[in-house]
């Protein structure tokens, strides 16, 4: 492997050191330039030093620093006692909203929230009529979350532009750069999902404010809760103009072994999983535990047990269920492989009690895969044959879609552009030259699949330890906060 040359400003270096060499051969002058190179750009790329006299222009202190210091004060902004949860326009949401309000001020935003709760900083660059660069991710978080799914986009985001801003260069932007603090990605309190983001990319109908959560509420009540008058006039003018929208960025942790299994901390998404959520309510006879023989029984629980295994070994093996009945073919199950996931996290039972034979059990089923056409022969497959255990165990079934996203490709073009970006920062962390930059593809869902409804999406994902999401195990690295921060400001400087 041929041995790391130094830049040119390191060559001149060597000269100014006026290293003399007398009469030696050939090969000791090689070995000792190749000795010397390897030195003076290791230390060039290494970066984790001041270099004598010169400000790292590495800028760890804002991009790694400031940014873990950032995402430790926003985990523990929280709606519950002891984990992690904010959901759509929750008191903690407003209050992380607020934070990340100062945070892109301090980054030299202009700074406002919209009647969907996304969080919006701008900057208006050298040309305020170009077609704005929008970078995201989400402020909402799951159940007992981790506290880099979401935040980390927006954190890297700002610390890069801060960077830019403290250089004097934030106002040597080409474009309009907007970061969006989506308000309902997870879609935890509703079960829709992407609540924010679709509303900016103006696929949100505005049947959406009728959405109720379990105790009933709908999202115009949280609205009207928080003192937002939401008419169907100011909804649509949520909607951004795709002709004023150059594309869209998402950092995101990766939430999946694949980049701490290559050992690199950055990775370009290739494209997004499409994903549905079915709302199943099973209706029986409700009876006293004691009493009630088994061969009389109407249980909607063991009927739901029933129907959870069903789901588990549809997905486990397609192969065994799909054939061409006319509505799916081989296609749909080669299509489905290795993609296919279904998950039911979710269930609860009227009266819930230990010695009542439930009336009623809901669950949500969240089935995802690359392939739209296959997810659709699953979701057929599984209804039919929910429908046929209910009827055999005399109870009702009905299945709700909750939410649908089809399956989403990044654009090539973008994906090339995070691609160097991240390529560029990894060199300059390491000063290794590196073979390539993995591509993935994400089975968890993003902001970015709703944006893609505007304009083009980018995605650039952060490696997390194991893998671990959706818990308070999710762990980066402080080195991995600061790569990504890195490539957002490489990625930033090409729209200088
Ligand atoms: N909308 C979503 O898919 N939200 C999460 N990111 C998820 O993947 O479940």
């Amino acid at each position: 492997m041929a041995s790391p040359q130094p830049s040119s400003a390191n060559r001149s270096s060597l000269k100014d050191h006026n290293i003399i060499i007398y009469s030696a051969d050939f090969l000791s002058l090689c070995l000792l330039l190749s000795l010397l190179s390897t030195v003076v750009y290791a230390h060039a790329f290494s970066g984790v030093e001041e270099r004598k006299g010169v400000k790292s222009d590495l800028f760890p202190e804002i991009l790694r620093d400031e940014a873990v210091t950032q995402l430790i004060e926003l985990g523990k902004v929280s709606d519950a006692d002891g984990y992690l949860e904010r959901t759509f326009w929750s008191p903690a949401s407003v209050r992380a909203g607020n934070i990340i309000r100062i945070w892109m001020e301090d980054s030299g935003l202009i700074t406002w929230v919209d009647q969907m709760g996304n969080v919006h900083g701008r900057v208006e660059g050298m040309n305020a009529s170009a077609k704005a660069l929008l970078i995201g991710s989400h402020l909402d978080t799951v159940i007992d979350a981790g506290i880099f799914d979401g935040s980390l986009g927006l954190i890297s985001a700002l610390s890069a532009l801060k960077v830019l801003n403290i250089t004097g260069r934030l106002g040597k932007l080409s474009r309009p750069v907007e970061v969006i603090a989506f308000s309902d990605e997870e879609g935890v309190r509703f079960q829709s999902t992407f609540l924010g983001s679709a509303a900016i990319a103006g696929i949100l109908p505005v049947s959406a404010l009728q959405i109720r959560d379990k105790s009933g509420v709908t999202v115009q009540d949280v609205l009207k809760e928080n003192s937002v008058d939401i008419t169907e006039e100011n909804f649509f003018q949520l909607k951004y103009d795709p002709e004023s929208v150059w594309g869209y960025v998402e950092v995101h942790i990766e939430q999946g072994p694949i980049l701490e299994s290559v050992g690199l901390p950055l990775g370009v998404v290739k494209g997004i999983a499409g994903q549905t959520r079915l709302k199943v309510t099973v209706r029986g006879s409700q009876g006293h535990a004691g009493t009630v023989p088994m061969s009389m029984r109407q249980d909607p629980m063991a009927a739901a047990a029933e129907l959870i295994v069903l789901l588990e070994s549809l997905c486990k093996h397609p192969e065994n269920f799909l054939s061409y009945d006319g509505h799916c073919n081989g296609f749909a199950v080669e299509s489905l492989a290795g993609s296919l996931v279904c998950t039911v996290g979710e269930i609860s039972s009227w009266p819930s009690a230990s010695n009542v034979i439930p009336g009623q059990v809901t669950f949500t089923v969240d089935i995802r895969a690359m392939d739209d056409m296959g997810r659709e022969a699953i979701i057929y497959e599984l209804s039919n044959r929910m429908y046929q255990i209910c009827d055999r165990r005399s109870v009702s079934c009905n299945i709700e879609r909750k939410h649908d996203a089809n399956a989403v490709a990044c654009d090539t073009g973008l994906s090339l552009q995070l691609k160097s970006a991240a390529y560029t920062a990894m060199k300059r962390m390491a000063g290794v030259v590196l073979d390539d930059v993995p591509v993935l593809m994400s089975g968890a869902g993003h902001d970015a699949m709703a944006l893609s409804h505007l304009t083009k999406v980018g995605m650039l994902f952060v490696r997390c330890r194991g893998g671990i999401s959706h818990s308070p195990a999710e762990h980066v690295l402080d080195d991995d906060v600061w790569a990504a921060g890195l490539a957002m400001l490489s990625f930033l400087e090409t729209h200088l």
